[in-house]
């Protein structure tokens, strides 16, 4: 398999060499890769337990690697002074599985967390602030007030959105944002991220079960396997690796479904205008 041609270091917002994490015994990654470029989508793939969340963690730093380098927006995180981090940090929204809401706080007030945390802004100003956020995360402007408990579960994923967007981040870590969704939210949180890419700018480092989320949105695939990542590529070369859970993941049922949709939804984009469009299609949530 030929490897892509690396990106120029500039546009490489994050980049993780020979990373090694392990727990105990259990040795997670090893000699693990990634680059991640400005402005894409990168969807981050693999089995249950094949170590997503704990490279999401150590990219972000709460996790502290057992050895390896990680560069992010041109900071070798492994290596930075506490106020370089928090520099990064303040850069980067995190939106962690289950959306991570503070429970006691209304969602406006979750909005406000990472204001209050690296900003000194009066009271009115971050308030405002807060009503845009949760506005372009989709939510009515009611939903502010609000505490989680009072939201359905779309809604609790759109404030934790509005909460990672809250400091205008270059790069926004999505954990499963779709799990638990039904396929209708599913889909309109696709979209959600793809205008929010377009008017922020962002880039996106994804991780996701979600094959309709992989076939919609990602601009890149990266396959977690054998602990380290076994391709990072677009789609149309990632299916092509001969890897059994590759092969499994893409060409089992679910894979071709999502895989058909994609290609429905191509075809609909060139079809003339003022004829019907075919029903979109979404894999069943397992
Ligand atoms: N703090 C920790 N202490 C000990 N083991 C851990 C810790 N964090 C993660 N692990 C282990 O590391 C492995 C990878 O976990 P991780 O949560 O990254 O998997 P994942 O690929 O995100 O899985 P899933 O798709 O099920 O969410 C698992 O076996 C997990 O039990």
């Amino acid at each position: 398999m030929n490897a892509p041609a690396p990106a120029p270091a500039s546009d490489r917002v994050i980049e993780v060499r020979g990373l090694r994490n392990q727990f105990g015994a259990q040795v997670v990654h090893d000699g693990l890769d990634l680059d991640i470029r400005r402005g894409e989508i990168v969807g981050v793939v693999g089995g249950s337990g094949s170590g997503k969340s704990v490279l999401l963690r150590s990219i972000i730093g709460l996790n502290r690697p057992a050895a390896g380098s990680v560069r992010v927006l041109g900071t070798d995180m492994m290596n930075a002074s506490d106020e370089q981090r928090v520099a990064v940090e303040r850069r980067c929204g995190v939106l962690f599985q289950n959306g991570a809401l503070f429970s006691s706080l209304s969602v406006a007030d979750n909005v406000m967390v990472p204001m209050r945390e690296h900003h000194d802004l009066p009271l009115a100003l971050m308030q405002r602030f807060a009503a845009l956020k949760i506005a372009l995360a989709g939510l009515p402007p009611d939903a502010g007030a609000k505490l989680p408990s009072q939201l359905s579960g779309g809604m609790v994923k759109r404030a934790a959105l509005a909460r990672a967007i809250a400091l205008d981040p270059d790069i926004l870590f999505l954990d499963e944002p779709t799990a638990g969704l039904d396929p209708i939210g599913a889909a309109a949180f696709d979209q959600l991220i793809l205008t929010l890419r377009e008017s922020l700018g962002l880039t996106v480092f994804l991780i996701t079960h979600d094959l309709d989320t992989l076939y919609t949105i990602c601009d890149r695939v990266a396959v977690l396997s054998q602990k380290r990542v076994l391709i990072a590529d677009t789609l149309d070369k990632v299916e092509r690796c001969d890897d059994a859970w590759v092969q499994e993941y893409f060409q089992g049922p679910r894979g071709r479904a999502a895989m058909q949709a994609s290609e429905r939804s191509a075809a609909q984009h060139v079809r003339p205008s003022g004829t019907e469009p075919a029903p979109p299609g979404r894999a069943a949530p397992g």
